[in-house]
């Protein structure tokens, strides 16, 4: 990855978004652009991958961004060449897929998107920076990373994550919302497991202003009737109330979740990410895990949380899920 810290003449980073004529990326894009996610010193060249029936709306997508004026913004890319998208790029953003509707789960998805990712991680594989850091937004985002990431042996695992900092900012949110208390006061809050119905979001932690908090939001037993449950569900109430899965709060997490995944934070955020047996959780899958990002990619997962019988059981829960989802998602290749 190219030094993104030098204050001169930093090289240009390049940045490949799948889905750009989708909605999300209409909110993602100018992000990009404009130097909130990698920094207000550092160029980028945008590599934009659709279908090929997308692209006269691609083109239209092209356009705004060169209407933007961002000083940043080096390059536009428009494609349908999955190989021409992925050449060179330093940061993959993998949106491109078929949102669910209403009454659907994600993992209803996975026939329809999984083929997706086998097909891009080829592409990537071969085309992409040897560095190159993927992070996975088309749900369902875990099973699809662990797909990617078998498809492409040259990545390193480490190096490919999937979207669940938007659960992470949808929790942080509805503790702000019932404590009455900024956001940045809010920490010790993270999402276990599976972006879907049955991730776990972990508030047994959870503080203001350094002072735990878990009282206060009614115990584990009024946590587990509404606060887990209002996070769970989130993405379903707003397909339900929009017609359309969430845009602009997802790209908000994206954003969220590269800045800290690329520059490093202090804080310890939720990112789905290739399971090494912590926790006890199967090598292989992806699993959202409490992580601290150490800056240029690095993260660690973080270690030694005591887990009590209350979060054990909806971590294995998930678990549970994602295993499942890994042996269809492979049945469905085969
Ligand atoms: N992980 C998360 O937190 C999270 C949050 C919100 C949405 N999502 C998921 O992100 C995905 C995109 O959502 P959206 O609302 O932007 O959907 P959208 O339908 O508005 O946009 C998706 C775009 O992807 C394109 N696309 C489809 N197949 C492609 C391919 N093979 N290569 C390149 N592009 C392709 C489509 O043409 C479309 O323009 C969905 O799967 C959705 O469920 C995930
Ligand atoms: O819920 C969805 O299908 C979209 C997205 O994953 C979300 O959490 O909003």
């Amino acid at each position: 990855m190219p030094a993104m810290t030098s204050p001169t003449h930093p090289s240009v980073l390049t940045v490949c978004v799948t889905g750009a004529a989708g909605q999300i990326s209409y909110s993602l894009l100018p992000i990009l652009a404009n130097g909130h996610v990698f920094g207000i010193n550092q160029p980028i060249a945008l590599r934009l991958l659709e279908i090929t029936p997308a692209l006269p709306a691609l083109s239209g997508v092209s356009m705004e961004l060169i209407d933007g004026s961002y000083p940043l913004l080096r390059s536009v890319v428009e494609t349908d060449d999955p190989a021409h998208a992925f050449k060179g790029a330093d940061v993959a953003v993998l949106v491109g897929a078929f949102p669910r509707k209403h009454g659907m789960e994600r993992k209803d998805l996975l026939a329809k998107n999984v083929p997706i990712f086998q097909k891009q991680a080829y592409a990537l594989n071969q085309f992409a920076s040897p560095d190159v850091k993927v992070l996975v937004v088309g749900n369902p985002a875990n099973t699809n990373a662990l797909i990617l990431s078998k498809f492409a042996p040259n990545i390193p695992p480490t190096n490919v994550s999937a979207l669940t900092r938007l659960d992470h900012n949808r929790a942080l949110a509805q503790v702000a919302t019932r404590l009455d208390v900024p956001i940045h006061s809010v920490d010790g809050v993270c999402i276990w497991g599976n972006h879907s119905s049955t991730q776990y979001p972990d508030v047994v932690r959870a503080s203001v202003h350094g002072h735990p908090v878990l009282d206060k939001l009614g115990g584990l037993e009024r946590v587990a009737e509404d606060f887990i449950p209002t996070i769970q569900k989130r993405g379903a109430a707003i397909i339900k109330a929009r017609g359309l899965s969430s845009a602009m709060s997802a790209a908000n997490a994206i954003a969220d979740h590269l800045r800290s995944w690329i520059c490093g934070d202090d804080r310890i955020v939720s990112m789905a990410v290739h399971a090494d047996g912590s926790y006890g959780i199967k090598e292989g899958v992806f699993f959202s895990y409490p992580v601290r990002c150490l800056g240029d990619g690095d993260y660690e997962i973080v270690r030694g949380i005591d887990l009590d019988h209350f979060s054990r059981k909806y971590i294995d829960a998930t678990a549970e899920e994602l295993y499942a989802e890994r042996d269809e998602a492979l049945s469905l290749l085969i």
